[in-house]
Order: structure tokens, then C-alpha cells, then sequence
């Protein structure tokens, strides 16, 4: 569809004032999860929904260029400005949180990387519920596979590179695409293979066979017209203009759930550019209202409609609806900049992802191949291939220790003072199941994406032990940036583990064949050699979000603190309902979009099925 055809087709309604009184659901934000929600409810025409997002409509190039992956956060419009409390184990440092701010949310502005995590991530989830639980490995594949449209690499980029894919893994049917670039770095096949070299890593037959290793992944990619694939392009466009039943209203903040007793009846909203309340309008929701803020701004919709811990409430002057502890607690974040990188001072290999920023003329060609053809370097988004190590790989000698302390840890020592008993028996739960993965080989603690350059330690830690908090600001509870505190390495367990990363770097480069290319060491440097050397850097430089935030609405039961339930309805109230990334109790060991649209498709059969 044409930008310019599914604007003038389209239900965003011109002024609030043309918005009908009631909708069987209204969403609140139109992200990822919350379009396609959307896109599920109305598909049948039975319901009318509503979907109230903060952002507007943001097609510029900047949201659709793939090139190298980052151009979406290069445009401050795209993004919430909001920065993290000063984190004390990171030197006092302060984070920049990326979330997007348009239609179509995060996945407008993320890196594109599509990848699944591994089989026991999605296991754990149900496991917190009992072993029943369709949160699981095998009740998640049908939606991964409805989510995502599969395009297989072309056959040339298979033979030449060796890529292994499996569309028993993967649909068909989705307008998101997965879809591989026809171009690679040469190197990546070196550096794939040379995760061969260290005992233990595997080759999986697939980026989604939901195992660990090395491997290529796709990229949300539209192969057709090489553009970003977004929740709005692959839920909104043309498909909302197309149904009555469906209205869209940008440039709104939602500031509350308005309830009658505990059974929610709709939303209050304002102008997104609105510092106060003062004409702020409501709209009944007749079935449910849908929370699809995302992580960071979910919980502050929830407390300040009074659903959330008693005290912060009380705090701000909110009344309360519900007693719920678990809001804005379990956050987490996967951390990034951690183990250290290498210069490979005998690389011989042409082109290399650098030369884009550092040789004019290979740039230069680059812009014109992709002008001409929507090929070549600048068809690549962010990366398409990485490993993703379990602990007993990463540390052969002290995985075991490391897991046995984290397993004996008193929880409520590593949680903010006065946290609440159900949420430290949350984590308690959160700690027996993760040390239990640390020991898995079927797990990825690590996860190393791939550049085909000469530079290489792109490290992510895919779990991190620390629990931070999101929390509405008591003296501006609906209009003050959220309070995000990501208590960096407040589990001492994650520093053990991060030194462990560094010395497989090392080991790395010293044992695998990229040794031939004679690599140096850059960070944190030789002379980092104690583990308490190792740890200043760490504190020095770890970035604590990879933008992979989750857990603020956790799926677990309330004697864990949690906020939903299964069917992903909030605790303590009716008619409420949360889908998206802050449902997740604990991060996947992969990246977060693949996961949040497979969890916003089962969550649009289970409202379906209580409607
Ligand atoms: C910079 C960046 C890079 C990333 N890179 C990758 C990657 O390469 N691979 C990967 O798998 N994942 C990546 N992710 C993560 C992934 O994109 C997210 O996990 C996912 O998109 C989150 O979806 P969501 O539905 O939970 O939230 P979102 O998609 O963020 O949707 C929330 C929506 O709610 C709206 N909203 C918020 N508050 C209000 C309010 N008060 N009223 C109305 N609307 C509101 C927001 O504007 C937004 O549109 C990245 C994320 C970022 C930010």
C-alpha cells in the first residue's frame, strides 16, 4: 500500500470529537502487541475497537530505511525522552531508555533482529503457573508461526555462505516479514565457523528450532520493497482503513482506567502536547481495556488508575482500585557493552561492515547499488547472525559454583528495602529457575551478534540476576516521565558472571581460528586482569538495556507478585487486560519483538475466546 493511499484511507480520526462513546475494547497504545491485537479483534467484524496512541504517524525515512539498523533512533521525534535514576553500580551513570513514540511503537525504531530464544525460556513461563500451562515452547510455535511471514535467503546467499533454515519453523501467512538480506560480510562465514572451534557450541538447523548455538537469523524486512516490517505496515495499513469496526486516535495520552467499583469501564485520555488535565475526555470500552503501552509506560497507566502497590499509590495521592505489589516491580533488561573486544590486526577480508563509516568511496558504492537495485550492503539492517552460548560453555570452570550461590540466595536481600513478600517469592521462583538454566546446555546465557568486521565483541547478557523497578512519578504521577531504575548489578551474581564473559572473549580469540588474524585486545584491556580489574571496566561501561525491556506486568501468579494472569488479565479487577512485552516474567534468551508478537497473537485468541 502506497504511504500516501493508507493515510487518506484511514480511520485515525480527525479530531477526538468524532470518536463514538463506546467500543467493545479500546487499547491503549499502538505498538507492536497493541496493533496486532488490533488487527486480530477486528478481523471478524463482530467487535469495534479503539485504539488510543501517544505518537502519531511517522513514515519518514528515518522509520523505514534498513540500512545498518539504527536509523529509527536517530530521529529524537521517533523516541520517548526519558532517562533512567542514576544507577550507583554503574559509577552513578544514568541510561537513555529507548522507546518508540509513533504508530507502530518500538518495532518502528528497533534493530530488526528476529530471533526466537531457546525451548526452555518459553517452558519456564508455564512452569511458574505448574506444569499445565499452555505458556509453554509448544502452546507459543503456532503463534511465532502466525506472527511472522518467512522468507527463506535466496539460494545463491544459502550455498555461499552455508545458512541453515527450517520453515517447519515458520508460516506464511502474517504481512510481518522475516526475510534474510541478499548480501553478507564475507567474514561472518569465518566467524560463524570459528564458534565451531570451542567445545560445546552447536550449529542449530534453525534461527527458531528454539536451540542454542551459532546461526543466521532473519531481519524484519519487507523483501518486496526492502523497507522496515512493522506492526503498522503489517497490522494497520490499509487493514484498519478497510473496517468500519476499527478507529484509531494518534497524539493521545492515555492518562487512566476509569472503573466503576473494580470492573474497568473505559479510559481517560488527553492530548499528547497536554501538561495538565484539564480537558482530558473518556471512552467506555464496553468488553475490556487493553494495555499495550509497553513496559516502561504500562505500569505507570496502571498505578495511576489506582491498580498497583498500596504505598507508591498512596504516595501520590491516587486513589486506590487494587492493592497490587507486582506493578512496576521484576523489571529487567538484557545489559550489553560487557566482556570486551578484540582488533583482528591481520584481517584481510573485503568489504567490512566499518568501511560504511570509515571508506567514502565503498559508502558511496554502497548508496548507489542500493539505489539502483535495493541491494547490496546497505540492505543489511543490524546483523543477521550471532551465537548464543549457555553458561557451561561460556565458564567451564565455574558455571557450577556460580549457579549453586545464585540458587542459595536469600532474594529479599537484592530487592529494593520493604519490597513486598509475594514479589520476593516471585523472584525467589525467578532465581531457582534461572540458576536451573545457567546449568543448561540448552539455555544461552551470552549472546555475541556478529559485525564481519575486523573489530568484533558485540556481547549481550541475555539474563541478567538484577531486578529493577518502574515507577510513576508521586509528585507528577500522569504527566512526569516514569521513574526507571534499572538497579544494575544490585545481584552480585551478574558480576560473576560478566568477569566469565571476559575471559571467554579471551579464550575466544586465543582458541578458536580467528587467532590467525592476530587479535589484540581492546577492552577492557590487558591490564584488566583481577576479577576486581575486570569489574571496574564492567561498572565503567555496561550499558544495563539492550531496549529489550520486559517484566513491569508480569504473567505469574499473585503469590509471585504477579499482575496478570494466564489468560493475561489483571489481578483484583474486571474488564482489564495487559498485552505486551511487560507480561513477560522473564526474558527469552534472544531478542524481544519475535516474542511480543507471538504473545499479542495468543493473547487475541484468548479475549476472543472470553468475549
Ligand atoms: C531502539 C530499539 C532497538 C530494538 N532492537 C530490537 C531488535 O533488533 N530485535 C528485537 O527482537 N527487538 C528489538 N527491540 C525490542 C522490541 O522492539 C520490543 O520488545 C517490542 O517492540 C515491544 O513491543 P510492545 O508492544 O511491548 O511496546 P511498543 O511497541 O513500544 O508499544 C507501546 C506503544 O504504547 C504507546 N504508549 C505509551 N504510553 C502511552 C499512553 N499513555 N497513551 C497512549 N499510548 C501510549 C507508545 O507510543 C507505543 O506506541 C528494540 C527496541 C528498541 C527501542
Amino acid at each position: 500500500i502506497p504511504i500516501s493511499e493508507s493515510i487518506a484511507h484511514s480511520t485515525i480520526l480527525a479530531r477526538a470529537g468524532d470518536l463514538r462513546s463506546e467500543y467493545d475494547y479500546i487499547i491503549v497504545g499502538g505498538g507492536t502487541a497493541g496493533l496486532t491485537v488490533a488487527d486480530r479483534l477486528t478481523e471478524n467484524g463482530r467487535y469495534s475497537v479503539l485504539v488510543l496512541e501517544r505518537g502519531i504517524f511517522r513514515n519518514s525515512t528515518f522509520v523505514t530505511t534498513v540500512g545498518m539498523g539504527f536509523f529509527g533512533i536517530l530521529d529524537p521525534e521517533n523516541l520517548y525522552n526519558i532517562t533512567s535514576l542514576p544507577q550507583p553500580n554503574l559509577n552513578g551513570r544514568t541510561i537513555a531508555v529507548l522507546a518508540g513514540n509513533l504508530l507502530g511503537g518500538s518495532s518502528g525504531v528497533n534493530g530488526m533482529q528476529v530471533v526466537r530464544g531457546q525451548k526452555e525460556d518459553y517452558d519456564r513461563w508455564g512452569e511458574y503457573f505448574g506444569k499445565r500451562s499452555e505458556w509453554s515452547w509448544d502452546g507459543l510455535l503456532p503463534y511465532f508461526k502466525k506472527a511472522w511471514n518467512f522468507h527463506p535467503p535466496s539460494p545463491a546467499i544459502t550455498n555461499q555462505f552455508g545458512i541453515k533454515y527450517d520453515t517447519r519453523f515458520w508460516g506464511n501467512s502474517s504481512k510481518v516479514h522475516a526475510s534474510f538480506p541478499n548480501f553478507n560480510y564475507p567474514f561472518l562465514k569465518t566467524e560463524l565457523a570459528a564458534f565451531g572451534d570451542i567445545p560445546g557450541i552447536k550449529f542449530s538447523p534453525d534461527s527458531g528450532a528454539g536451540e542454542t548455538g551459532a546461526y543466521w537469523h532473519p531481519s524484519s524486512i519487507d523483501p518486496s520493497t526492502i523497507l522496515r516490517s512493522f506492526a503498522r505496515p503489517g497490522h494497520w495499513d490499509g487493514i484498519e482503513a478497510a473496517r468500519s469496526n476499527y478507529h484509531t486516535l494518534t497524539g493521545q495520552r492515555v492518562l487512566n482506567v476509569v472503573f466503576q467499583g473494580k470492573k474497568a469501564t473505559g479510559v481517560r485520555f488527553t492530548s499528547a502536547d497536554a501538561t495538565t488535565q484539564a480537558g482530558a475526555r473518556t471512552v467506555r470500552a464496553k468488553k475490556e481495556v487493553i494495555i499495550a503501552a509497553g513496559t516502561i509506560h504500562t505500569p505507570q497507566i496502571l498505578q495511576a488508575s489506582g491498580v498497583g502497590p498500596k504505598a507508591l499509590l498512596q504516595q501520590a495521592g491516587i486513589n486506590l482500585v487494587a492493592d497490587l505489589p507486582g506493578v512496576g516491580s521484576n523489571f529487567q533488561d538484557q545489559s550489553f557493552n560487557v566482556g570486551g573486544s578484540f582488533n583482528m590486526t591481520k584481517f584481510n577480508a573485503w568489504p567490512f561492515q566499518d568501511a560504511l563509516f570509515n571508506n567514502a568511496t565503498f559508502m558511496a558504492e554502497a548508496r548507489a547499488e542500493f539505489e539502483a537495485n535495493r541491494t547490496g550492503p546497505l540492505s543489511v539492517a543490524s546483523g543477521n547472525a550471532g551465537a548464543w552460548i549457555p553458561l557451561p560453555v561460556v565458564s567451564p570452570s565455574r558455571w557450577r559454583e556460580i549457579a549453586t550461590r545464585y540458587e542459595n540466595q536469600n532474594p529479599a536481600a537484592y530487592l529494593p528495602a520493604g519490597t513486598d513478600k509475594t514479589v520476593v517469592a516471585g523472584y525467589k521462583a525467578q532465581i531457582l529457575a534461572n540458576a536451573k538454566a545457567m546449568r543448561s546446555r540448552d539455555s544461552a546465557s551470552m549472546n555475541w551478534f556478529l559485525r564481519g568486521s575486523y573489530q568484533e565483541g558485540a556481547l549481550v547478557y541475555l539474563h541478567p540476576a538484577s531486578r529493577g523497578t518502574v515507577f510513576l512519578d508521586p509528585a507528577n504521577p500522569f504527566f512526569g516521565p516514569p521513574r526507571v531504575d534499572y538497579r544494575a548489578l544490585t545481584n552480585p551474581i551478574d558480576v560473576d558472571v560478566l568477569v566469565e564473559f571476559t575471559h571467554f572473549v579471551r579464550r575466544f580469540f586465543r582458541e578458536s581460528r580467528l587467532k590467525n588474524y592476530d587479535p589484540v585486545e581492546l577492552l577492557p584491556g590487558t591490564q584488566a586482569q583481577t576479577a576486581q580489574q575486570i569489574t571496574d571496566w564492567i561498572k565503567q561501561t555496561m550499558i544495563p538495556s539492550c531496549f529489550h525491556p520486559i517484566g513491569t506486568a508480569s504473567m505469574l501468579p499473585l503469590s509471585l507478585g504477579g499482575v496478570v494472569d494466564e489468560k493475561l488479565r489483571v489481578y483484583g479487577v474486571q474488564g482489564l487486560s495487559v498485552v505486551d512485552a511487560s507480561v513477560i516474567p522473564d526474558s527469552p534468551g534472544s531478542y524481544t519483538q519475535q516474542t511480543v508478537y507471538a504473545i499479542a497473537e495468543k493473547a487475541a485468541d484468548l479475549i476472543k475466546a472470553r468475549s
